[in-house]
Formats: C-alpha cells, structure tokens, sequence
C-alpha cells in the first residue's frame, strides 16, 4: 500500500464538478469519460493540494463552477505514514487560494512539507522545444519534491528580484538599496541552485540503478549562453553588482537563477530531446517522473503522488503495461487519465477506476472496478 495517498478527496463547485467525493484506497485512480468530461479538473484540483497555481497554471478565479459559484474548494485527507492530515484549499473572499492544514490556516508553501504531488500534462509534450520557462518549471516541481524549502527559497529570490527590476526600470543610483537586494537574490539563489543541482544528481543515480522500459535521460542545467552562470552567493552577489548597468539598459535582471535551463539527452541515442521524436520526448518525461518516484520512495520511504494527464494514450501497449507495474511496484497513489476504460486493462483490479461523465456542463463520477 502507498505510504502517501488521499483517503477522501472533495471538489465543491470546482470548474465542471459541483460537489464531486472520491473514496480512496491509496490504488491508483484511473479516471476514464468522453473529452471535456471532467477528468482533468480532477486531477487540478490534486495538484492544488501543492504550493504553486497547480498543473493548468490557472488564476484562482478560473476555477470556481461557472456561472453561479464564487468560490471553490477542494479537500482531502492525506495518509502520509502514520500521519493523517487534513488538506483544505478554497479560494475565499479576501483570499483567492487559501490553505488549511488540519484546520489551520497555513502557507501554501507549507503543503510542501507534508504532500509531494508531481504532474505529466499534455500542455508538457512541447516542453523540450519550447521556452525555457517550462523546463524550469518542471525542473523546480522535481526539485520541490526533494527539497520543501525549495518552494520558499524561489518566493524570496522572486520578491526580491522584483524590487531589483522595479529600481532597474526606475533608473535608482542608490547602491545601498541594490546591495541588500542583491545579496537576499544571492544567498536564495544559492540555495535554488544547489537544491537544483541535488534534485539532477539524485534523479540521475535513481535512472542509472534501474531497469525500466523508459529511455534514460541525461540531465544538465544550462544557462543564457550570452549570460555565464555563476554558482554559489559570493558569485551570485558579485554578478549582480557588476551587471547593474547592463540590467538598468535591460529594465530586469539578466542573469542569475531564473533564466537557468534543463538541457536533456536521450541517452542511449546521445541525441538532444529536442530532436527526438514525439513518441521519444514523452517517453524521456515519464523516464524522469519515475526516477523522481523512485528516489523519494527511497529517500522519504513514500513516493510521490503521481498525476498523469493523457498519458496511457500516447503509449504502445508495452510501454503502457510496463508504466503501470512500475507504478505498482512503487506504490504510488497515481490518477490516470484516458478517454475509455479499455486504456487501463493491464491494471485491473490493482486499481480503482472511477467512470466521468458530462451533462448539461456539469460533470459526475461513478466507481466502477476495472475488470
Ligand atoms: N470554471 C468552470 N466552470 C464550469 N465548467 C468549466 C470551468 N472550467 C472548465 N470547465 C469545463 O470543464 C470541461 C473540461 O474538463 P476537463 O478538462 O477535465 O475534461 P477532460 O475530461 O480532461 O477532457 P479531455 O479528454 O478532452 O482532456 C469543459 O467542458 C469546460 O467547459
């Protein structure tokens, strides 16, 4: 059984669910309907029991049930060990996106701490060729799953990056000023960058202890080329106060942690990711996911939870059958998408599937066990 599942999860009046409750037994959950049933605002409103705007990236406001909710809440109970928590995030009048932890208010970055929750989304099979900004994203989520201080340490890089660029745009000479932003930047970015390179090291000793259908992928973290990449808080701190001027002519901060890049390799071709097929791109990603279950499996003694969006389709039956042992064989509590139940026979009764259905836009979900 998972060492770290949902029990009971709710949404109320959440995108197309007006009140939707899952029972469940730490199985995977594979989630099967007709496109635009409702399957994937399910597994949002998971991936908004983690810190962050969740797997579609949406403004709080998007996600409450048009056209007469205002508000919107998901809960759930979290088995994470011995432990039982009690998950809650609603977005409240004075508050888009509220989080309560066993009925106390809490930080979002807190649920960090207690519930990992990594994604594969359709939005992520353009993300070896697209902008960076996605790989950095990804690379973080990996990242937060190793190290829950991850999360705080971006929020103040961020905030204090911003204040950098706001005297940046305002042409600011006050040294003074610069210098005690940039060495908050410095010593958080630090932090993120280490943190980074932790999370690559251990995902790529968890590939290479494994056999599994995936293709590895080898990692390396890159930067702007025309930028350089100093590492570790003295170096950071330096490159920021040499690099004022340039920033100033550039209204932002030029260098420095958040224009870093993931460069990935399939490693058994030695070909780039972005030259890989479609089929090849995504077989890379669920390689990275697993690694990252694995590790925390045993690192934390638990795996993370798993979202996988659309993915069983994109597999041949193989590389679906073996997707579903390893994630079996891991333990991992893993909500599956498809559009019919027939994408899940391998997995029978060692899950849980439950049948989404549409009416009238709004959707309903029955328990139905896989034959
Ligand atoms: N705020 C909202 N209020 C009401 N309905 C919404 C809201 N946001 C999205 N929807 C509806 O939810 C549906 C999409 O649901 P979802 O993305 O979960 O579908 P899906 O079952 O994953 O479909 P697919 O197989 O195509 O990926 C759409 O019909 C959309 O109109």
């Amino acid at each position: 059984m998972a060492g770290l599942y949902l029990t009971d999860l709710t949404l109320s009046h959440f995108r197309s669910h007006r009140r939707a409750a899952l029972v469940l037994d730490g199985r995977p959950v594979a989630l099967w309907g007709p496109n635009g049933a409702g399957k994937t605002n399910v597994l949002e409103a998971v991936s908004l029991l983690s810190p962050g705007r969740g797997l579609r990236r949406a403004g709080a406001e998007e996600l409450a049930r048009r056209p007469e909710a205002i508000g919107w809440k998901v809960s759930a109970v979290l088995r994470a060990g011995a432990a039982i928590h009690e998950l809650e995030t609603t977005a409240e009048a004075a508050h888009p996106r509220a989080v309560r932890i066993d009925g106390k208010a809490a930080p979002q970055a807190a649920l960090a701490r207690i519930c990992r929750i990594v994604w594969l989304v359709p939005s992520m099979d353009r993300l070896w060729i697209e902008a960076a900004e996605g790989r950095r994203r990804f690379l973080d989520r990996l990242t937060l799953s190793f190290s829950p201080h991850h999360a705080e340490a971006v929020l103040a890089y961020e905030k204090a990056m911003r204040e950098r660029n706001r005297l940046l745009k305002d042409m600011a000479r006050d040294t003074g000023w610069y210098a005690a932003l940039e060495a908050q930047m410095a010593e958080q970015g630090a932090l993120i960058q280490s943190a980074r390179a932790a999370a690559l090291a251990r995902i790529a000793t968890a590939q290479a202890a494994s056999d599994t259908a995936f293709p590895v992928a080898d990692l390396a973290l890159t930067g702007p080329e025309d930028a350089g990449d100093p590492q570790g808080a003295e170096a950071l701190a330096e490159a920021f106060a040499r690099g004022r001027s340039r920033d100033m002519a550039a209204g932002r901060t030029l260098i420095g942690p958040h224009r870093a890049d993931l460069a990935a390799t399939y490693a058994a071709k030695d070909v780039p990711a972005a030259q890989c097929s479609t089929g090849e791109q995504k077989a890379l990603l669920i390689s990275l996911i697993l690694a990252n279950a694995r590790a925390l499996a045993e690192d934390v003694g638990a795996p993370p939870i798993l979202l996988l969006d659309e993915v069983a389709a994109h597999l041949d039956a193989a590389r679906r059958a073996a997707l579903y042992d390893e994630i079996c064989a891991l333990g991992a509590q893993a909500f599956l998408t498809g559009t019919g139940f027939e994408l899940f026979d391998t997995l029978g009764p060692r899950a849980q599937g439950f049948e989404v259905t549409e009416t009238g836009g709004l959707s309903a979900l029955s328990e139905r066990p896989l034959p």
